[in-house]
């Protein structure tokens, strides 16, 4: 669950669970990569504007134990055209905790097509007919 901070930002947490481990007792740096990939893709939201992650660089600081809370803070720092910057934070022992994880990403605007021409039809039939996805594409649409 995210939540909208000051500015474009969302804080968010994530609990690190026995099926997210790597290593004996502590999480996947992938699984970490996507709780920031997932936070960082929340600010799009809150710019209104459908897009997907284009680069996600990572930075693995502290080991991060099996049923840890890792408090997530995200925020855009420049929009260009239809590249969206950001940046996270992943801290531990509570949102002023250490750093154990930091992410930069861009994010690139795309239409609706770019998941409708490129997703499984299967799921794409699925979505088209869930009314809270359809609401929900139909959020970013700006025309009356
Ligand atoms: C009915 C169904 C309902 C559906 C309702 C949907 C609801 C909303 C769902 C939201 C979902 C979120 C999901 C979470 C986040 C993922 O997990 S997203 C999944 C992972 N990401 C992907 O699959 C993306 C795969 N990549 C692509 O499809 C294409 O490369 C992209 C990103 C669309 C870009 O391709 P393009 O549109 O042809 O754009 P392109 O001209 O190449 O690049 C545009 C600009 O970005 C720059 N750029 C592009 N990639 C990079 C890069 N990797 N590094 C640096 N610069 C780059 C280019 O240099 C260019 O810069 P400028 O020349 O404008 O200065």
């Amino acid at each position: 669950m995210a939540r909208a901070g000051e500015g474009v930002s969302v804080t968010a947490e994530f609990t690190v669970q026995p099926a997210h481990q790597g290593a004996p007792g502590l999480a996947h740096g992938g699984v970490l990569a996507t709780a920031l990939d997932e936070t960082l893709g929340s600010l799009n939201w809150l710019l209104r504007t459908i897009a997907v992650t284009g680069r996600l660089e990572t930075d693995f600081v502290r080991p991060v134990p099996v049923d840890t809370v890792l408090h997530l803070d995200a925020r855009i720092t420049a929009v260009h055209g239809r590249k969206i910057y950001s940046t996270a934070t992943g801290r531990i022992g509570g949102p002023e905790g250490p750093v154990a994880v930091r992410a930069d990403a861009l994010f690139i605007e795309v239409k609706v097509d770019h998941f409708i021409d490129n997703g499984r039809p299967a799921e794409i039939q699925a979505a088209m007919s869930d009314p809270d996805q359809v609401r929900r594409a139909r959020a970013f649409e700006v025309n009356p």
